[in-house]
């Protein structure tokens, strides 16, 4: 891992009036890195990824910084971050069809963006979108296709080549595989973090799939109501989660006594604008006690993570003795 990161993100906060949704979030992104931003629905995940890559929706309030290191070695701010699209940051939504004109052919698109950053023939930029969607196992034939007229995963093979083609440091991938059928779904995120690591860009994953996390990613960084819970490297969170909110996820993976698994934690997380006081995960925490009612947990670095919990020397040392805790509830 590279000693100083690509991407640094401090006290990121994303608000709609006064609500905040994303609230004093704080980490890297290494040149080599795959970090995965895992939560349940509604954490805060998408919107933290717009608001790096500067799409967040307009009616969205975005502070704290985000810097991005330069080949000079000088960062650059968030300020730039509209324009760092495309070039040296690229998105690879959930959907492909919004992220693909239905008009034009993808070779045509793929060979457009080539030529939006580079001084090139149209000639020499169809031959770079080509060779970009073979890559990615979209035969050259089907570079004159329509987007409607390719499969799902094609599709969304298409549109990881596109983001892939002007070669850029970070790839944000926003459940890039959600909407292809369960079958193409690891086969599609395998070239994407395949193709990530020939162009030795750094992937940003936001994932529901934890298998999918536990098999392409290095790092996680586990996100609740907006907040940071827990981050570190896959293989010790997985193993060993500190945060009681992480284990509980986890449990969906472990099976926990006599072959049982936890389909979900019990209970919803908080709506935006309604968040209990102290931490917010306390109200559905097996272990909170009084304190974590009132004071909101800072990030404390523990070995090799960082947890944002005031219980986490309290949580048992395995996955799956963690994840029983959930089951007692149930
Ligand atoms: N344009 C918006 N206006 C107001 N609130 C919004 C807007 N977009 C998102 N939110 C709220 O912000 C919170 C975080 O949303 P976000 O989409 O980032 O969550 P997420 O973790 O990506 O969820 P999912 O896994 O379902 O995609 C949610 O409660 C959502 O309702």
């Amino acid at each position: 891992m590279a000693a100083e990161p690509l991407l640094s993100v401090r006290d990121l906060s994303v608000a709609f009036g006064p609500v905040e949704v994303v609230r004093g979030l704080s980490f890297d992104v290494y040149g080599d890195d795959v970090l995965a931003l895992v939560g349940e629905s509604g954490a805060g995940k998408s919107l933290t990824a717009r608001a790096l890559l500067g799409m967040e929706p307009r009616t969205a309030t975005v502070g704290g910084t985000v810097r991005m290191r330069t080949a000079t070695g000088t960062t650059g701010v968030r300020e730039g971050a509209g324009r760092l699209w495309g070039r040296r940051v690229a998105l690879v939504p959930q959907d492909a069809l919004s992220a693909l004109s239905p008009v034009h052919p993808v070779g045509d698109q793929l060979a457009a963006a080539v030529r939006s950053v580079r001084h090139l023939s149209r000639r020499d930029a169809r031959a770079r979108a080509a060779l970009a969607l073979e890559r990615v196992g979209v035969p050259a034939a089907r570079a004159r296709a329509y987007p409607h007229e390719l499969s799902g995963g094609m599709r969304q093979r298409a549109v990881i080549a596109m983001a892939l083609v002007n070669e850029p440091e970070l790839v944000v991938a926003d459940e890039p595989t959600t909407a292809l059928d369960p079958g193409l779904r690891e086969q599609v995120l395998r070239v994407l973090t395949e193709q990530r690591e020939a162009a030795g860009a750094a992937l940003l994953l936001i994932t529901h799939d934890l298998e999918a996390v536990r098999a392409h990613a290095g790092r996680v960084l586990v996100m609740y109501a907006g907040r940071h819970v827990e981050s570190g490297p896959v293989d010790r969170v997985f193993t060993r989660p500190r945060a009681p909110y992480t284990a509980g996820l986890l449990a969906a993976l472990t099976p926990v006594r006599r072959g049982r698994r936890l389909p979900a934690i019990a209970g919803a997380p908080p709506a935006p604008g309604a968040l209990p006081p102290g931490c917010a995960f306390a109200p559905r925490c097996p272990l909170a006690e009084d304190r974590c009612r009132t004071r909101s947990p800072e990030p404390l670095a523990v070995d090799d993570r960082v947890v944002s919990c005031h219980r986490w020397d309290a949580v048992p040392g395995s996955a799956a003795d963690a994840a029983g805790l959930f089951l007692e509830r149930t």
